[in-house]
């Protein structure tokens, strides 16, 4: 698998995030429900060191109920926090907001054992392309966008956004990059649409989203596209998956490039059910 990358960009990216950081108190690290590992950047660890954090699963309303329970509780096993919403769900909202303000409670309590008047526990957000960042920061921002003023060693433009009284958040997210450890990371990320299409081929993509489905979610496939599921052959299930959406050429063949097309729109949209792509064992 021949991925793109680029160690300079990965480096500026990782030098903004880490100015940024000086910034906040915690971190908000948004990865996808639907993949949660693949969509993590194992850099993120090294650079945050100590700073506590959450993890929110994006895109809950498109993924696995089980497999993202268990995904919550691989978290929490590993003592760190972390809750799935749905961006468009206002309780998912007031889950994510209510942790943001017990993490930012740690910090406002040692700031008052100090002696020192608590202010607002300031938060970032850091996720990979596509995620949700920008979303999630106009959810919490629900128009009350506030500048609080230029404090010491703030950049001057930058904005607080007031998500709560004592919770404010930065108003640009930090984008970090999933690193392609394995191919299969690439298949997920492109699955799901992080990384850009032509990375990859297609109709690899769509194969492995097939094989995978075959595995996990069988009667998904079968109800979809009418397809025997154990069906060994990958070629016959995109002519039968073709043929049934009439994914064909001028002389009537199937046409895959079509086929792809159409599997990769019904997974990212949900037509294919909610459908999660890593188990916490993968
Ligand atoms: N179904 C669903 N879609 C979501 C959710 N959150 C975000 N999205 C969608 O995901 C897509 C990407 O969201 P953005 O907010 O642009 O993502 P971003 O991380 O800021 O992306 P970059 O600017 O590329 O870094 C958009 O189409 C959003 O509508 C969610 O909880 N559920």
């Amino acid at each position: 698998m021949t991925i793109q990358w680029f160690p300079g960009h990965m480096a500026k990216a990782r030098r903004e995030v880490e100015e940024k950081l000086k910034l906040v108190d915690f971190v908000m690290e948004l990865v996808d429900a639907r993949a949660p590992l693949s969509s993590q950047n194992p850099m993120l660890q090294q650079v945050l060191q100590n700073k506590p954090k959450m993890i929110v699963l994006m895109k809950r309303d498109l993924a696995d109920n089980r497999e993202t329970d268990r995904w919550i509780s691989y978290f929490k096993e590993q003592n760190v926090h972390a809750v799935a919403i749905n961006v468009n769900d206002k309780a998912d909202l007031k889950r994510v907001i209510q942790l943001g303000k017990e993490l930012g409670q740690e910090k406002m309590d040692k700031l008052r054992k100090k002696g020192i008047q608590p202010r607002p526990a300031r938060a970032m957000i850091i996720g990979i392309p596509n995620v949700g960042k920008s979303t999630l920061i106009n959810r919490l921002a629900n128009k009350k966008i506030a500048k609080t003023g230029d404090k010491p060693g703030v950049t001057k433009h930058q904005l607080w956004i007031k998500v709560k009284k004592d919770f404010e958040l930065l108003d640009t997210p930090g984008i970090l990059w999933p690193k392609f450890e394995d191919e299969m990371v690439g298949y997920r990320l492109a699955a799901i649409g992080t990384i850009k299409d032509q990375l990859l081929s297609l109709q690899d993509i769509v194969a492995f989203v097939i094989k995978y489905m075959q595995e996990h979610y069988p009667v998904q496939l079968e109800e979809r596209y009418a397809v025997e599921s154990d069906t060994e052959d990958m070629w016959e299930i995109f002519v039968s998956i073709g043929k049934q959406r009439g994914a064909l050429e001028s002389g009537g063949n199937v046409n895959f490039e079509k086929v792809s097309d159409l599997v990769i729109r019904d997974l990212r949209t949900g037509k294919l059910g909610n459908i999660t792509l890593e188990t916490p064992e993968s």
